[in-house]
């Protein structure tokens, strides 16, 4: 029989990516989703239902129709400067709404669940790349409230038989080759898409948030991760929880840190087109540099990722952002 996996946040840029690979490889897929940022256009396999995380009742009403032999966690809020205007609002959407998720879980016998956090739980580190052991420090809202989840998810599978896999995402970018899938929330303005954006003539310049941080350049240095090799990474993550592994926190990068500088000069250079950019103060809550220790995903995983070419990662982006002005989507 297919295994049948719930996939929260499914309509949304990564986890429509995981869907589609799950669906590739066979499984039976409900996904849960507001479609607060993602749409329904993004779920190319299984079945979507609308619905809100915070709406407790709804969701164990999803529970209790399907037998579910996992949870693969992708829904949240997850603009960083956004969290420091509206904490409260992230506390519920990300904290709160995994207690709930959680609860469902304990109630219907799940003991399986994979949870998208972030490299945003570490904070100002002292030293890269980071690995799981370097202690978590957030700071700003949004990285609080992924590690607050992963506390929850940690203590509660001390008391049961849940068994987990942390995934902690450092910043991913790119799009599918096929050219169905990729970003589409405009509240999202992370660095890859405003340059690209600003390349497509969408913006007139686009801004350096700081040119002073302690980096070789002075911007702030991010370790980039092609969205479909994270996808690969969620896939062995599940294959890898049914064969009984014991559960896990995982980096998820390539170990390799990007500038901004260095990001805006490979967006230039491959779209060709010499856009203005303004140098500005820095944004609250962003960290100098972090990237990923990545060692122990390739140990327990035997993750191999494919496209770990910041290049390639660009010109998915542009590629996918292209198309979406062809369709009239953008
Ligand atoms: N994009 C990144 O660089 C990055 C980096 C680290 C971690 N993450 C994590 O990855 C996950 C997915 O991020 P993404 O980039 O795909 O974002 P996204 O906004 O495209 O996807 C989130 C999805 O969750 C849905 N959603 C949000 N709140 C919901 C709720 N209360 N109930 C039901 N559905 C809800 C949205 O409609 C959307 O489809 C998030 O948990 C995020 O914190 C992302
Ligand atoms: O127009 C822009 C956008 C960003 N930046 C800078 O680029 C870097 C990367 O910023 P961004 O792409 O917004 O990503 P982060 O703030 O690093 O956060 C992303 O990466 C985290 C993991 O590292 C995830 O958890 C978050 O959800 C995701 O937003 C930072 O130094 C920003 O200050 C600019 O200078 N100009």
């Amino acid at each position: 029989m297919r295994k049948k996996v719930l996939v929260t946040g499914g309509a949304g840029y990564i986890g429509s990516h995981v869907v589609r690979q799950l669906g590739t490889a066979g499984y039976d897929i409900i996904v849960y989703d507001n479609c607060s940022t993602g749409s329904p256009k993004s779920v190319l396999y299984g079945d979507l239902i609308i619905g809100d995380l915070a709406d407790i009742d709804h969701l164990y009403l999803v529970f209790a129709k399907h037998q579910f032999s996992a949870v693969l966690h992708f829904a949240a809020s997850l603009i960083v400067p956004e969290s420091i205007i509206h904490p409260l609002n992230y506390y519920a959407n990300n904290t709160r709404n995994t207690l709930n998720l959680l609860r469902c879980c304990h109630v219907m016998g799940v003991n399986q669940i994979i949870f998208s956090s972030t490299a945003a739980v570490y904070g100002e580190v002292g030293k890269n790349p980071v690995s799981e052991c370097t202690p978590t420090m957030p700071i700003n809202p949004y990285g609080r409230s992924k590690l607050m989840s992963e506390w929850l998810i940690k203590d509660y599978a001390i008391t049961s038989s849940l068994r987990y896999v942390i995934l902690r995402y450092f910043n991913v970018a790119g799009a599918d080759s096929s050219g169905k899938l990729g970003q589409i929330s405009p509240q999202t303005n992370h660095l890859i898409r405003s340059a690209c954006d600003a390349a497509l003539k969408r913006k007139p310049q686009m801004q350096i948030f700081g040119t002073d941080f302690p980096t070789p350049d002075g911007t702030g240095i991010r370790d980039y991760i092609h969205v479909e090799d994270l996808a690969t990474a969620h896939l062995e993550a599940l294959l890898y929880l049914e064969m009984g592994g014991e559960s896990q926190i995982l980096n998820c990068g390539y170990g390799q840190g990007y500038s901004v500088r260095q990001v805006i000069e490979r967006v230039k250079a491959i779209s060709e087109v010499d856009f203005p950019v303004i140098e500005t103060d820095r944004r609250d809550g962003d960290p100098a540099c972090v990237t990923a220790c990545a060692d122990k995903i390739h140990k327990v995983l035997g993750w191999q990722p494919k496209y770990n070419d910041l290049d390639l990662i660009v010109s998915t982006t542009l590629a996918w952002e292209r198309q979406r002005e062809m369709n009239g989507t953008k």
